[in-house]
């Protein structure tokens, strides 16, 4: 088999939601009907064998292309980490190594149950060719970095407006253009302002880095007076299409901002454990206020995988365990956090099992040693389960992996170790012509 058989009409027989056993009807990327009966003809049957059904996982902070960086500078300091290592190779990054790090990106969140991803980063023409090819969603933003200079200012605008009007352009109703202001620290105040004026004018997301570190906020303060939050909100830069990742250093008065302005928070616990940012987001002051929650990996470089499921394992204990409370970020929420609530930060419809839902479906191996016994199949996806549970995933009604199948992995792998070669090969050789 090379490719996986698609129809307009799906079944999945026997699966697993909550405690029953039920089927599933997709029609036109839809789910139709959830139950006993949904009738017996479809294109296209999926024998689920009592397999565990969950939503499709949603990736609300990534940079997708990293997984070309995998290993490629551990255990520093951000700042340190950006500066020295990441930053002088991504100088030398092409479109051809974004195309075929964020394939090999697609690969790894589809092989772990992820149906879609908000992106930010660099050639985002060719992170949506990758996308397309792939089948997944995804909210794809170009990094926005001015470092408070005007020319480059005009050039990160001029590439900004490039992106999108190339995304719009496709019409693929999957893949969705946003604005991308890295953070307070890289963009100025004037940045930040086109940012939210363009993704007003355009209606699209804003994907921004916010309070990952203490140093930000503390710089940010003496700077401009301002915490982060307030100097973006300033800037119109916080509202219901803003997804803010990481959030680690909010207040509760920056979490009042955020609920109050209807924008969401991406929680990445496994990039900020290891970058040591030494505090968890405030989950449940943004809860409480209002705010959306969701989760993401972030890169490669400092996560060092995208596997969504280590993510909820990881956040449901990294809460718990800064916040000293044993109750905090149960299971049920910590998959309400990569599904529901991570659809709803992108806008996109999807991450439920719901009729009329988009029909974003993943199966998890009943008779993994990780699933057994099967008491509570939330539990086991959150916290016992990885990635390599999955072996079935659709998005929008397309079978994306069959009994852990991806079509053209292998030239996917191969791919990406040519980039990431090619890639180190190139920086080297400018630094022994410096
Ligand atoms: O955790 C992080 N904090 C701040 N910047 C990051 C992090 N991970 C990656 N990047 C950087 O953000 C830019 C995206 O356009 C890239 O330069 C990437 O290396
Ligand atoms: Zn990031």
């Amino acid at each position: 088999m090379t490719e996986i058989p698609q129809g307009e009409s799906v079944l999945i027989r026997d699966v697993e939601i909550g405690r029953a056993r039920v089927n599933i009807r997709v029609e036109g990327g839809r789910i139709a009907a959830i139950g006993a009966d949904v009738g017996g003809e479809a294109a296209v049957v999926i024998e689920g064998g009592g397999a565990v059904a969950l939503p499709g996982l949603y990736n609300t902070h990534t940079h997708a292309a990293m997984t070309l960086l995998r290993g490629y500078a551990d255990d520093m300091p951000l700042q340190d980490w950006l500066s020295t290592k990441i930053w002088p190779l991504e100088a030398h990054l092409t479109g051809e190594d974004v195309y075929r790090g964020t394939k090999l990106a697609c690969l790894e969140m589809i092989r772990s149950g992820t149906v879609a991803f908000n992106d930010m980063y660099f050639f985002m023409e060719d992170a949506a060719r990758a996308v397309d090819e792939m089948g997944m969603k995804a909210q794809l933003a170009y990094g926005f970095i001015d470092l408070f200079d005007e020319e480059k200012r005009e050039k990160e605008i001029k590439a900004t407006e490039k992106t999108v009007a190339a995304i719009k352009r496709r019409g693929n109703p999957r893949i969705r253009a946003a604005v991308g202001p890295h953070a307070v620290y890289t963009v100025s105040p004037e940045g930040l302002r086109w940012c939210a004026e363009f993704s007003r004018q355009q209606n699209i997301g804003i994907h921004v880095h916010l309070s990952e570190t203490e140093g930000e906020v503390k710089d940010c303060i003496e700077k401009t007076g301002m915490r982060p939050p307030t100097l973006l909100d300033k800037c119109g830069c916080i509202n219901p299409r803003t997804v803010a990742a990481h959030c680690c250093w909010l207040d509760t008065a920056d979490c009042t901002l955020l609920g109050d302005r209807g924008a969401h928070a991406s929680h990445n616990p496994t990039s900020n454990m290891k970058l040591a940012v030494h505090r968890a987001m405030p989950y449940a002051w943004l809860k409480d206020a209002g705010a959306g929650v969701c989760l993401g990996t972030d890169g490669c470089a400092s996560n060092n995988n995208q596997d969504m499921f280590e993510e909820m394992k990881f956040a449901a204990l990294l809460q718990k365990f800064f916040w000293n409370s044993q109750t905090l970020l149960p299971a049920e929420q910590t998959l309400a956090m990569a599904t529901a609530n991570g659809a709803a930060a992108m806008g996109f419809d999807g991450g439920r099992l719901e009729k009329g839902a988009a029909a974003d479906i993943v199966l998890l191996d009943r008779n993994a040693a990780c699933n057994t016994p099967l008491h509570n199949p939330v539990s086991n996806a959150v916290y016992s389960c990885n990635g390599s549970a999955v072996t079935t995933v659709i998005c929008n009604g397309r079978i994306l992996m069959q009994d852990r199948f991806v079509p053209g992995e292998e030239e996917i792998l191969a791919g990406a170790r040519t980039a990431a070669a090619g890639l180190l090969a190139r920086a080297a050789e400018s630094q022994t012509e410096e």
